[in-house]
């Protein structure tokens, strides 16, 4: 599928700052909107429905996949996540630039389905650090932070896949890694379509 605007998916091994980053970017980006997944997982600290996930039962979900809602879908530490085909359609045929934070599963679907989609992989500077961050947010379970280790390897693996991989030492360094990657799409896809007005809109020109 083509769409005018695009598609960046950041997908990272859980606590690498993933969720950080991509609300820093926001913050600093207003042309950019954040999708928000479905997922069968409880919510977590003050996490809010509608705001970080819709928050619905496994059955819930499964209704939605068998009535073809979602773009993608896949299982991660044992819960169900999804993005939804209402959240980004619309915008992206709007033009409008699109980002989602899901796991690398479904970021290789969505490269499947969107070949021009930018995928980036937040890799943590080591394993200890992976670790502290975990154990720093406060609000996962030691067998949980345990079990996100040891998928942590396997998902790391997958970076080879992706476009971009972005180190997430400095926080501030990261965040303007992924501006960059972010500025540089939008140049990118306003030369590929050679079209004046909309390269002087990626640029901000008037
Ligand atoms: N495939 C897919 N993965 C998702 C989606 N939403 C969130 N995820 C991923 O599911 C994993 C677990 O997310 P979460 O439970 O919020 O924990 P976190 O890793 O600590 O942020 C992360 O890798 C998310 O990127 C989605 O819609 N689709
Ligand atoms: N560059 C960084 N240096 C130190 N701590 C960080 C950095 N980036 C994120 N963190 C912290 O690490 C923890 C995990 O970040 P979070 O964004 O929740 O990760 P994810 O969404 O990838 O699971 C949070 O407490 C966050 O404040």
């Amino acid at each position: 599928m083509e769409y005018p605007g695009n598609l960046f998916v950041v997908a990272a091994p859980s606590g690498a700052g993933k969720s950080s980053l991509v609300k820093a970017l926001l913050e600093l980006d207003a042309k950019l909107a954040v999708s928000v997944s479905h997922t069968s997982r409880a919510p977590r600290g003050q996490e809010q429905h509608g705001r970080e996930y819709w928050f619905i039962t496994a059955e819930e979900f499964r209704a939605k996949v068998e009535h073809g809602d979602f773009f993608e879908w896949a299982e991660v530490h044992g819960n169900l996540y999804g993005t939804s085909r209402a959240g980004i359609e619309k915008r992206l045929a709007d033009g409008e630039d699109v980002v989602l934070e899901i796991d690398y599963q479904g970021a290789l679907q969505i490269k499947q389905l969107f070949p021009h989609a930018v995928l980036i992989f937040i890799l943590p500077p080591s394993w200890e650090e992976l670790m502290q961050r975990l154990n720093r947010r406060g609000d996962t379970a030691p067998e949980v932070i345990a079990q996100r280790m040891a998928n942590a390897r396997v998902e790391v693996a997958q970076a080879q896949h992706f476009d971009f991989v972005v180190v997430n030492a400095v926080f501030d360094t990261a965040v303007f890694d992924l501006k960059t990657i972010v500025h540089a799409q939008r140049l990118k896809y306003a030369a590929q379509r050679r079209n004046r007005s909309t390269v002087f809109r990626a640029l901000d020109l008037p």
